[in-house]
């Protein structure tokens, strides 16, 4: 059955074209989205702005269908591609390598290993993530009323906006998971969408997914390293990451082989894991926390919210527009995460009684608790304002 809910905010249009000696361009009011930046043309060069503004009053309803389901059942854990016996060793190989993330990053060869501890890490998360989260490894803004179901998708549905996506379009989703993003785009758009992660399994629920959804005629998925992607040059309409270019260990690695498979002109929009300007390095209690996320969540060492800009521009692109969608007025993005505190004691407990049965991998319990840990870390990092998921 379709839910008519109300959109905390309103999408307008604004170009700035800029030729030669003459620029024109209109603005509206606040924006409110994350990083939108355009590849740029070699020497002409037509920008598209794209602006949001919360709606004071005019808020607008929309009917829509159903968008992000729960695709597993707590029997069906599977630790991705691990066979069962090995579950507990590749855990203990991935938490030895990422429990002090800031010295992979001092590390030229360590860097190098960091795709493959990260494959390792959703070979051991997906299934558990699918079961307590749904099919969108991602956190949105909230506002009130709205389910985190709702705001999910429509937290997705933007950056099909932002970036223009239409029909025709090819677009491409770096680091897809098992595609939640991807089929709220292609449903919402009716562009065509690619997806890429690094983790085999992923491939397989998301095609699995797509099919079921009826989404396989414009949705498909590749498996491969996002540094490295098997695309030529100019070959998408838009492009869009959705908190998955945390896992690079440079970020402007990323960014330029993002560029390198745009064509001129088009948009990429991107959702980053950052420290705020909160964030201080001598406060112990922001430290700990910090680390709390990057080992529980298979990042090289986060990055500050004042470096992306720099970044992106020194891949290539131009910044059409920067923000916290996180800020003001969204709610807390991390409530999701404290008001599923008996579910997860509930959760621990099945997945004890799973294994006691040998229904679950041994080690199942132990990646369990380093989710339930991390998400006390994305908490306190939500509540002190110096994390933020979606800059
Ligand atoms: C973008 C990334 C992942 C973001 C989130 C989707 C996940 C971050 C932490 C995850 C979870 C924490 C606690 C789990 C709980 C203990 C379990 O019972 C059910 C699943 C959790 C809620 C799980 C769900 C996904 C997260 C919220 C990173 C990796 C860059
Ligand atoms: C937190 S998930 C987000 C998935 C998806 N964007 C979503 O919101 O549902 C991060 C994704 O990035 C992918 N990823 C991480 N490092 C990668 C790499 N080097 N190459 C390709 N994909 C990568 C992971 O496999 C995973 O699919």
């Amino acid at each position: 059955m379709a839910d008519i809910i109300d959109i905390p905010y309103q999408l307008s249009f604004s170009y700035i074209s800029s030729s030669q000696n003459q620029t024109l361009f209109q603005t509206c009011a606040l924006s409110s989205w994350s990083d939108l930046v355009r590849k740029k043309h070699g020497s002409h060069s037509e920008l598209l702005l794209l602006l949001a503004h919360p709606v004071a009053g005019g808020v607008f309803g929309w009917v829509m269908g159903s968008a992000e389901q729960k695709g597993k059942r707590a029997v069906d854990l599977k630790m991705g591609t691990i066979s069962r016996d090995k579950v507990e060793d590749n855990y203990n190989q991935y938490w030895s390598f990422f429990r002090k993330p800031k010295e992979i990053n001092n590390s030229n060869s360590d860097e190098k290993k960091v795709p493959a501890f990260v494959d390792t890490f959703y070979n051991l998360v997906t299934d558990i993530y699918e079961w307590g989260w749904g099919q969108s490894f991602h956190f949105s803004p909230s506002f009130p009323g709205i389910s985190h179901r709702d705001s999910t998708r429509l937290h997705e549905e933007h950056v099909a906006d932002l970036i223009g996506a239409k029909k025709g379009m090819k677009i491409i989703d770096v680091g897809c998971g098992v595609g939640g993003p991807m089929r709220a785009i292609a449903a919402h758009s009716t562009a065509n969408v690619v997806g890429i992660t690094i983790n085999e399994y992923q491939v397989g629920r998301a095609k699995a997914h797509n099919k079921k959804a009826g989404l396989d005629s414009t949705c498909d998925v590749v498996c491969g390293n996002f540094l490295e992607m098997p695309f030529e040059n100019n070959t998408f309409d838009g492009a869009y990451s959705i908190e998955a270019t945390c896992h690079a260990p440079k970020l402007e690695d990323v960014y330029r082989e993002i560029y390198r498979i745009m064509k001129p002109g088009a948009l990429y929009v991107s959702y980053e894991w950052v420290t705020t300007d909160k964030y201080h390095d001598d406060n112990p209690e922001h430290v700990e926390v910090i680390q709390g996320i990057e080992r529980g969540d298979a990042l090289p060492g986060l990055r500050r919210q004042d470096e992306i800009a720099e970044l992106t521009t020194k891949a290539g692109f131009e910044v059409v527009e920067e923000k916290d969608l996180a800020s003001p007025p969204a709610g807390a993005w991390w409530t999701r995460l404290k008001m599923g505190r008996i579910a997860y004691w509930r959760n621990h407990l099945l997945v004890m009684v799973l294994i006691f049965f040998g229904v679950a991998p041994k080690g199942t319990v132990e990646v369990h608790e380093m989710l339930f840990d991390t998400a006390a870390h994305l908490s306190r990092g939500g509540e002190t304002g110096i994390f933020t998921p979606m800059c």
